[in-house]
């Protein structure tokens, strides 16, 4: 079992001078002051959830408005029509929570489709806020209009327990927050935000992640909306506003997005200067925040706060422990499906784009400890197979079954659940993450990643340790992926594909740019995995000699269709295979 690693105490530290802070807020600052910073404190609240969706997942949204004036409507119409009693504030605190919640759900689902744009998502989130704002400002008597609802009364509580209320609610949100983006589920979020599709083929559900993403951070905003509201007596419009929307953008960048002290700095530091400056400079206010928003962007893209915090960088380490784990093995998982089922069949496939047929009647089996090379020249459809085996939405006819299990139209997560990995051409590792990292994200669908920790320990299967060893990774767990060279990123791309147990590996040109040494260490890698792990290797590859090498079984593929199967002699001795490869053959060719 894999122990989870704490993380270094200097954190708490932190979390503890912050809590000082807030506690003694009310004995150092003024009334007016307080005033400010309990809404500061509620709005950078909101600040951190999008921080969390664009900083960390890469998901630019401008809706986190419109959650925040969901919470402070649930709170003014309930203690406005009904009242404030404690049966009252409940009701109030659940429609906030549950009204957020939904919106969220249905926000992400029509977001995250399938094929959506992150552009389109980011459309999505500025549609929300206006389409909220509408519905109050169309809600009458009942929603106060444009003048939203005033007057109401909520808790009765004072001014300083409101400052402590509020600024301890920021600091368990920041504290909450921090732990998930330091957790292994967090570094989730950064592989998705890197390369989403790359999830989907390790297996993560990366829509169902966003959407519950989505749906956890509507929810806080909605809270943080409803404290707003509850405090204030005040609602208004532009509480669910774009505008909003957009001022928060500008907060999470100013302090520095994907920093999570960033945003709560900015939100802090804005809204304060805000009040004191808006009106002593009623219109210039605006066009100096505009302007420092620009500079930031153009001169520090990465924000005040990293700026700040660079020369503490050696106490960095105090707060954030960043050794990686231990490698262990571990035990593969048994085969679901009997030995007897093969791994691969495939019938009629076919694809087109438009007018031009890319496949046609592909029917091809393979089984475990089978090494099958796939040959063709430039343009012959090998890669478009590969997409077709692992990606049931790609083909336009016909079936692929992998282990026993028809893919249908499932998308590739679903595929590498039925025994799939493919290893791609490019390396498309995730650039922010560490080897360790990339491989602790390959496992996320064996082990569960923690949500508040990083575990101590990473479990490999034997195959994928043995590559790991013989290539060297195990000395460069905490390098960047994106530092690695060539070869070496090569090799972490498919110990990645092997840490997901697969049955089926398919690798496109995996010897392309790598050294006469790493090509002979990824054919015996091959070798062992189909003959010692009778796992079963479809392998695309322009280089003969590496195929001879390696392959059990060559399968030629010609404009589309299989012309020839058999051992590596029978295929190069072909008269056909020699006039394919000399540029003769025609498409209807045996
Ligand atoms: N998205 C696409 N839209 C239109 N045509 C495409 C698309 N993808 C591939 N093709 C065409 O399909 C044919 C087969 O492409 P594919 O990449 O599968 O060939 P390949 O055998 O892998 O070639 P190579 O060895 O050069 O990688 C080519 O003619 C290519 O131009």
């Amino acid at each position: 079992m894999v122990k989870a690693k704490a993380h270094a105490p200097g954190v708490l530290v932190v979390v503890g001078l912050a809590g000082l802070l807030v506690v003694a807020g009310p004995a150092l600052f003024g009334t007016y002051l307080l005033n400010v910073l309990i809404q500061a404190f509620f709005f950078a609240m909101v600040a951190v959830t999008v921080d969390i969706l664009w900083g960390y997942t890469g998901y630019l949204t401008f809706g986190q408005s419109a959650f925040f004036g969901i919470g402070a409507y649930a709170a003014g119409l309930v203690f406005t029509h009904g009242g404030s009693s404690p049966g009252h504030v409940a009701l109030a605190l659940s429609a906030a929570v549950a009204a957020a919640a939904a919106v969220a759900a249905l926000l992400g689902w029509l977001s995250f489709y399938r094929g959506a744009s992150p552009f389109f998502a980011t459309v999505m989130s500025l549609v929300l806020p206006i389409v909220l704002s509408q519905l109050i400002l169309s809600g009458g008597a009942w929603t106060g209009s444009s003048s939203g609802l005033t007057g109401y009364q909520s808790f009765d509580l004072s001014l300083d327990a409101w400052y402590r209320i509020a600024g301890m609610g920021l600091l368990l949100i920041s504290t909450l927050a921090w732990f998930f983006v330091q957790s292994d589920a967090g570094r989730v979020l950064v592989a998705i935000r890197d390369n989403e599709s790359r999830c989907a083929y390790l297996g993560i559900h990366t829509l169902r992640v966003k959407i519950v993403l989505l749906v956890a951070a509507a929810i806080v905003a909605g809270i943080a909306g409803f404290g707003y509201g509850s405090f204030s007596g005040v609602v208004a419009p532009e509480l669910s506003g774009f505008v909003l929307g957009t001022q928060l953008i500008i907060w999470v960048a100013l302090g520095g997005r994907g920093t999570l002290w960033g945003p709560v700095v900015g939100a802090l530091l804005i809204n304060v200067a805000t009040a004191y400056l808006s009106a002593s400079l009623p219109f210039a206010w605006q066009l100096i925040l505009g302007t420092a928003f620009v500079a930031v962007i153009v001169l520090l893209p990465q924000g005040l706060v990293p700026l700040l915090l660079r020369p503490f960088k050696p106490l960095r380490a105090l707060v954030a422990s960043d050794m990686p784990p231990v490698l262990v093995e571990r035990a593969p998982r048994a085969p679901p499906q009997a030995a007897s089922v093969p791994a691969l069949h495939m019938q009629g496939v076919a694809k087109h784009f438009g007018s031009l047929k890319v496949l046609q009647g592909i029917d091809l089996h393979a089984d475990a400890g089978e090494l099958l090379g796939l040959i063709g020249p430039n343009g012959a459809g090998k890669t478009t197979l590969m997409r077709c085996i692992s990606d049931g939405g790609e083909r336009c006819a016909g079936t692929v079954v992998l282990c026993g299990n028809d893919v249908g139209q499932l998308p590739p997560e679903r595929c590498v659940h039925f025994g799939l990995g493919r290893k791609f051409q490019n390396a498309p590792i995730f650039d922010s993450l560490t080897v360790a990292q990339c491989l602790r994200i390959a496992t996320t669908i064996i082990e569960r990643p923690s949500l508040i920790r990083r575990a101590r320990t990473l479990g490999l299967p034997p195959y994928a340790l043995d590559v790991v060893r013989t290539t060297g990774l195990d000395q460069k767990l905490d390098t960047v992926a994106k530092d690695l060279s060539h070869g070496a990123q090569q090799a972490l791309e498919l110990v990645m594909v092997l840490a997901l147990e697969p049955r089926i590996v398919l690798l496109d040109e995996p010897t392309a740019g790598l050294t006469r040494t790493e090509r002979t260490q990824i054919g015996s890698v091959l070798v062992a995995l189909a003959h010692r792990y009778r796992l079963c290797c479809v392998l695309v590859e322009h280089d003969l000699d590496f195929v001879k090498e390696v392959a059990t079984r060559i399968v030629v593929l010609h404009q589309g269709g299989i012309v020839m199967q058999g051992s590596f002699d029978e295929v190069v001795d072909s008269e056909l295979v020699k006039t394919i490869y000399a540029g003769t053959a025609q498409a209807d060719a045996p």
